[in-house]
């Protein structure tokens, strides 16, 4: 759906992007994630045709994006939905005329064109809004209606940049919540750019980490948390900061372990003490992970380390509380 090839992209003299490569599939949740300036949003903006590019290659649904003349780019950008982290709705319109607009301007019939903004309302849990002014809407609300307007014209992608910045907790949880159901109902293949590692967990199955305009990692969202390499430990904040003494094991249960009491297990078949000094457990998509970090004897290390590997666990003994 989306390839692209050794993408380099210059501002003037500054490379912004360097040999970007990566696919994205029909249905993917695909997270571009990284610090501000990394290049994001302007990788963003090369698969919209709003930017050029100088090296390498960006192709759309099979067609190369900067080979595309006006009205094939209008085209593009009809098929593929934007949200943003401002919002970029007419706050003195109500909500019905902001979701027509599109359908509008692509000169759909009337009748059409009600009974699509209708069923874009229902879809957002908006339809009590319909004649409300968006600038009298929440930021959440505000967002829904940038969602049901980025679907009106059917797009088969939708480009999130940094849509939930703005938001609460809260908020964010509730649209993120949306967009996955848009995924799943609807079948949009949706390209999440953020900063926010929460959004990547909760709704990513794929995610790039850019640093300086170049890919440190890239994989699949739970396979890289559960191994998480240097680059992403650094956006990472949390998970090492609890460490006494003794040696600590830091334990990472894969999705078929994961519900399972492999903990208690662990105690009785090694007849060993421990205490569990730090840990959670988190959800990605449907999948659910733990990462625990307990402290056990120096003599019970080799034993356990045994019983991991036995028992198909990803875990790393932690040094110098790292
Ligand atoms: N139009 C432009 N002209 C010159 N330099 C630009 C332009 N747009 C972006 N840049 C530079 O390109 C680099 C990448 O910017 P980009 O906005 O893509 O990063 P980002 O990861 O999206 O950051 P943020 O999260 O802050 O939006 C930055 O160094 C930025 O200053």
């Amino acid at each position: 759906m989306i390839e692209i090839n050794n993408l380099g992209k210059y501002f003037g003299d500054h490379k912004v992007l360097s040999d970007i490569s990566l696919e994205v599939k029909k249905g993917d949740v695909f997270g571009i994630v990284g610090h501000s300036g990394a290049g994001k949003s302007t990788l963003l903006r090369c698969l919209n045709g709003l930017e050029s590019y100088s090296e390498g290659s960006v192709r759309v649904g099979g067609k190369e994006v900067k080979d595309l003349d006006e009205s094939e780019l209008k085209l593009l950008r009809r098929d593929m939905g934007m949200i943003f982290q401002n919002f970029n709705l007419m706050n003195r319109k109500d909500v019905y005329e902001n979701i027509l607009f599109p359908l509008k301007v692509w000169g759909t019939p009337k009748n059409e064109a009600a009974a699509r903004a209708d069923e874009l309302l229902e879809l957002v849990g908006l339809t009590g809004k319909k004649h409300e002014k968006v600038r009298n809407l929440s930021g959440g609300q505000k967002q829904r209606v940038g969602i049901a307007r980025a679907l009106a014209l059917n797009p088969e992608i939708l480009l999130c940049d940094e849509a939930t910045s703005a938001l609460d907790p809260k908020t964010t949880i509730s649209i993120l919540e949306l967009l996955m159901d848009i995924n799943k109902k609807l079948n949009v293949t949706i390209i999440v750019v953020t900063h926010q590692m929460e959004v990547v967990k909760m709704i990513c199955n794929k995610v790039i980490i850019l640093d300086g305009g170049e890919i440190v990692a890239s994989g699949e969202t739970d396979k890289l948390f559960l191994a998480p390499g240097e680059e992403l430990r650094k956006l990472i904040t949390d998970d090492y900061a609890v460490i006494p003494s003794g040696t600590n094991i830091r334990l990472m249960f894969p999705r078929e372990v994961a519900n399972d009491s492999i903990i208690t297990n662990m105690a009785r078949d090694l007849d060993i003490n421990f205490s569990i000094v730090g840990g959670r457990i988190e959800k990605y998509r449907e999948t659910v992970m733990g990462f625990l970090i307990i402290n056990v004897a120096d003599e019970d290390v080799a034993n356990i380390e045994k019983w991991l590997g036995e028992n198909k666990m990803y875990w790393e003994v932690m040094k110098d509380g790292q």
